[in-house]
């Protein structure tokens, strides 16, 4: 039951909230007035010549005012969970604030020791640039502040001579950059008490699953790793830290950790903030790098709006001003829920549309591009496929389902309740017409599954779309199932069955799955191949010969890939993280070299005997090679049984190609090969 709300609900407030400057209220042991953070006044000077428009450039103004006010007071953030939220959010926040020490807490000691060493827990692509700059320290460096010379790399260390050689002879000057060196800012450990009770912020990114039984089961937000998270806060916490709910929580959830707060520590008054995330699997380090929006939700106070300029002092390092959106704390509760419901809600319409194209001859493909460039509807999340995964997409639907429902707003929890439904049918719609045009029987038959994350560039294989078909297909008894992944080692992708379907399903155990590191061992000999995951790696080139449909690239032409560009020259001599980072990216991309600047220190030794170094790594080179690398599908189609079958769960081959090889291809939202009506 929710309570009655004892805060005002007030609208979102305008920029005005970052720049209250009234006296935090005095508490009886006086702790805001003791806190260093709330006494950063001249951060606030900053936030309020960022809002007059003063400051011409914000990030810059503030990243002075901050330098000088060594970053509005905050010198240490504790992050509890170090997840594929806490730790790269903890990350880019230390990588972006090298003053700040950032230390990322979890009671899992073995998750901490890997993000201590080169085996991370999690696959994003860039985390490992972020992570060696604010885990491991960088070493001194500089470069010219001009594009590269054709073939030169062009960096200091080995240019000064030829600087020197070449301004003797052409008089030509070349701004240097010197960058110095920083010293490690980001710590991993499992002292959960000791890390909350040095923090000026404490974030809170634990796990928020679904609740599974009891009351509210099924539905519910289970929030007891929340809980006892808040229960060490509100233990440890020094007085006046600004505490930030990262996770997705249910509505109203700072009114529980306020409760909390106050029960252990009945004199102290704390500002509780809602700070969702919405970086996305797979490509978390550039949403994080250049979120669309960061929303700080806070009390309607003087003390709750000083708490959340607190907070945006940490991200105006690197996040335009103009991003930074302030509001209420119910508002941003329940916006990060919604955002969730409404994407996940765009697939599940754009699904239900697909089986109508399936029975009339409509292309899905087409009809989302020609419906998105509409830009009242956008052509975001409009792609067809086997339903969306994740962690996050159906819980947070559940959530909010389950906040209706306790409202009393049947109505609204019915049409939420609605996208879900979809998205399983879609599976099984997916699942009966392979067993229906393999003549409805498996027995015999070897399947190769490819894809098994639940999105490509990803290794997070929580509530995979593609684990959910097999289990659907494993009814049907096949003889084999395959299973390929260019991002998933296939011992986790084992480990994981193991977990959810049961030892007995696996090969080594007599079943009948088997995963592979190499995706043309999986697809030998197979019956029919099924794509679920939208990977690069799957897709066919286009005939030569096919021309644009529509105006623009068929729908399954790839898009080139884009190529980094030099940003150089750069407007100051003091470039931020992120120009070097943009730096750092053109030059190894454009030079082949890892670490192109030679910023990087050495990285961390692993233990003796640690299994990822002996036994893993071979296959993890094999599976690094693999990620880049297009299938051969003539090779594919080769080995294939006949009648060859590809079951497109993602639309990405294309029919034309296959139809040249030989086989026969259905995908979602297009008729297939039997033609409409057909099997
Ligand atoms: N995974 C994603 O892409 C996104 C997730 N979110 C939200 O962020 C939150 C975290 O999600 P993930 O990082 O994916 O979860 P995760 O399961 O990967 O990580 C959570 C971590 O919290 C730790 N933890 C739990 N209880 C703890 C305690 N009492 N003390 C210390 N550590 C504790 C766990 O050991 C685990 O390592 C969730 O609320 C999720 O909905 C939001 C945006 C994106
Ligand atoms: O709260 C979260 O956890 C995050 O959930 C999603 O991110 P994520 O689940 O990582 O990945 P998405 O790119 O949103 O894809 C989710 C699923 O939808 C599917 N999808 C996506 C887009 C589309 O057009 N069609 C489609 O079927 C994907 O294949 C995938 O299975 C949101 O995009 C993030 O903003 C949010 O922070």
């Amino acid at each position: 039951m929710l309570r009655h709300p004892s805060f005002p609900a007030s609208t979102v407030d305008s920029e005005d909230s970052l720049v209250d400057i009234s006296t935090a209220p005095t508490t009886p042991d006086g702790s805001f007035s003791f806190s260093p953070v709330l006494q950063a006044l001249k951060l606030q000077d900053a936030l309020e010549d960022a809002a007059s428009g003063r400051g011409k450039q914000s990030s810059t103004s503030l990243n002075a005012a901050m330098q000088s006010s060594n970053n509005g007071g905050v010198k240490n953030i504790c992050c509890v969970g170090a997840g594929y939220v806490g730790g790269p959010t903890a990350a880019v926040m230390a990588f972006q604030n090298p003053h700040i020490k950032v230390t990322v807490v979890d009671r899992d000691p073995k998750r901490i020791a890997q993000w201590k060493t080169k085996h991370l827990p999690i696959f994003e692509p860039g985390l490992d640039s972020i992570l060696r700059i604010a885990r491991d320290g960088s070493k001194q460096f500089g470069f010219y502040n001009e594009p590269s010379r054709p073939g030169s790399l062009d960096s200091m260390s080995n240019a000064s001579s030829a600087e020197s050689e070449c301004e003797s002879q052409c008089g030509e000057h070349r701004d240097e950059i010197s960058i110095p060196a920083r010293t490690p800012n980001l710590f991993f450990t499992t002292e959960v008490s000791k890390s909350i009770s040095e923090a000026d912020i404490v974030l809170i990114a634990v796990n928020t699953p679904t609740k599974m039984r009891g009351i509210g089961g099924g539905r519910a937000t289970d929030v007891t790793a929340l809980e006892a998270v808040t229960r060490e806060i509100a233990i440890h916490a020094k007085p006046g830290a600004v505490l930030v709910e990262k996770s997705t929580v249910p509505c109203r959830t700072a009114e529980i950790i306020q409760d909390t707060l106050r029960v252990h520590r009945p004199h102290q008054t704390f500002e509780v903030l809602s700070n969702p995330e919405f970086l996305a699997a797979g490509t978390a380090i550039n949403d994080l790098l250049v979120p669309d929006r960061v929303i700080i939700g806070s009390s309607p106070t003087p003390a709750g709006h000083r708490a959340a300029a607190i907070l945006a002092s940490v991200y105006a390092a690197w996040v335009p001003r103009e991003r930074i959106v302030t509001m209420n704390v119910w508002s941003s509760e329940l916006s990060k829920l919604v955002a969730n419901s409404m994407l996940a809600q765009r697939i599940s319409s754009i699904n239900s549309i697909s089986a109508i194209c399936e029975k009339t001859g409509g292309d899905i493909d087409e009809v989302a591009k020609s419906i998105g460039m509409d830009p009242r509807i956008g052509d975001k999340f409009l792609k067809s496929g086997i339903g969306f995964g994740g962690s996050c997409f159906r819980k947070d639907i559940l959530s909010l389902v389950y906040l209706a429902e306790t409202l009393g707003l049947d109505e609204v929890a019915e049409y939420w309740t609605q996208v879900l439904t979809v998205n399983e049918w879609q599976r099984t719609r997916f699942v009966r017409r392979v067993v229906r045009c393999l003549n409805g029987t498996l027995v015999g038959k070897k399947l190769a599954v490819l894809g098994y994350a639940f999105k490509p560039s990803t290794d997070d294989t929580r509530e995979s779309p593609a684990l959910e078909c097999i289990k659907m297909l494993l009814e049907d008894c096949p003889r084999e199932i395959s299973v390929f992944d260019p991002y998933c080692e296939p011992s986790v992708v084992r480990d994981e069955i193991r977990k959810l379907v049961g030892d007995h399903v696996l090969k080594e155990n007599g079943g009948n799955i088997e995963v592979y590191a190499d995706a043309y061992q999986a697809c030998s000999d197979a019956h029919a191949v099924l794509i679920m995951t939208e990977c690069d790696q799957f897709r066919t080139s286009p005939p030569s010969n096919s021309s644009p449909k529509l105006g623009g690239l068929p729908p399954k032409q790839v898009k080139p890939k884009k190529t980094p560009v030099d940003p150089r020259p750069f407007q100051r001599l003091e470039p931020t993280e992120s120009e070097i980072l943009a730096l750092q990216k053109y030059l190894a991309s454009a030079y082949s070299v890892q670490d192109p600047l030679q910023r990087f220190e050495n990285e961390p030794a692993c233990e003796e005997g640690c299994e990822k170094c002996e036994g893993e790594m071979s296959k993890t080179v094999v599976l690094d090679e693999k990620r880049d690398e297009r299938l051969d599908w003539a090779k594919i189609a080769y080995h294939l049984q006949k009648p060859r079958w590809v079951f497109d769960g993602r639309n990405v081959v294309d029919g034309e190609v296959m139809h040249s090889l030989g086989v026969r291809v259905e995908g979602i939202g297009k008729v297939g090969w039997g033609g409409i009506g057909g099997r």
